[in-house]
């Protein structure tokens, strides 16, 4: 059962980068992009920068308008009314590359994690603590910081609260947008290595995105190749490095020190 069907996604921008609704195109920034991502599996999208990565993914959520094309849900289509904004919104969580401008500078972790809840839940002060507190066990961190702010943390361990703070809804799938990009290796590698226990532990799917293909291969269970706004090539994650088709995959594969 697909959680996600993307069907020919068309999203286009005129020359002062407002999105157009089917006029004629000036400029595709995604141009008849097709995916489908399996319930509890990863769909990694990798693309050098401009190739339209999170254009894809803002298109998901309802911040970039479509100028063509279906999104279908759970098997629903998406008709990006308000209820249906209000509905994604719970089931289809984001995480972006910069934790700290995703964070309220201003707020406690406990308010930033527990904000979600409140919005759709009636929960005691108490009933909060816990259930945030065992959200930050999800991603390896004490009910200790529960008091301080985003600007006390390094940048991992920012991430790693954006994390909380998506699962606090029990969400179906996470777009993880270039999630641990301007982390260090090893800091990179405990994040990816959290998301794929909370993936077991929740059942939840990915659409994980990277410029980086070690990176979404070592999350992905498919992956689709996005070049120029077009998704050049799509196969299992296994396939796709056994026989990659497009000359620009075998590029990027190339491109990674451990393969060759
Ligand atoms: N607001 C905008 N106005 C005009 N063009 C835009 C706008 N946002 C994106 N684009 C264009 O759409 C294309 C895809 O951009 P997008 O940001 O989706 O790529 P990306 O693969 O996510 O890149 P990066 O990894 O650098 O973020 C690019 O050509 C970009 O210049």
């Amino acid at each position: 059962m697909n959680v996600l069907d993307v069907k020919k996604l068309n999203v286009t921008y005129d020359q002062k980068g407002i999105h157009l609704f089917k006029q004629t195109p000036v400029n595709y920034a995604v141009s008849n992009v097709s995916f489908s991502i399996e319930k509890g599996k990863t769909y990694g999208l990798v693309g050098e920068s401009g190739s339209g990565k999170s254009t894809v993914a803002h298109s998901l959520i309802g911040l970039c308008p479509i100028a063509s094309g279906e999104i279908v849900f759970n098997g629903q289509k998406l008709n990006r009314t308000r209820q249906d904004c209000v509905e994604i919104n719970k089931d289809i969580q984001i995480i972006f590359q910069d934790a700290y401008g995703s964070l309220n500078p201003k707020k406690k972790v406990i308010d930033i994690i527990s904000e979600p809840i409140v919005n759709y839940e009636t929960k005691t002060f108490d009933q909060l603590v816990e259930r945030v507190s065992e959200l930050l066990e999800k991603v390896g961190m004490r009910d200790d910081v529960l008091y301080r702010y985003p600007h006390e943390f390094s940048g991992g361990e920012r991430q790693r609260i954006a994390i909380a703070r998506a699962l606090a809804l029990n969400p179906k799938l996470i777009i993880a947008d270039e999630p641990t990009s301007s982390l260090d290796t090893s800091t990179q590698a405990r994040i990816l290595n959290y998301m794929k226990m909370i993936q077991q532990e929740m059942n939840i799917s990915y659409l994980f995105i990277s410029h980086d293909l070690s990176v979404v291969s070592y999350m992905a269970d498919h992956i689709g190749v996005l070049y120029d706004g077009q998704l050049i090539e799509e196969q299992s994650a296994h396939q796709l490095f056994k026989s990659p088709k497009h000359d620009y995959t075998k590029t990027l594969i190339k491109s990674i020190p451990s393969i060759d």
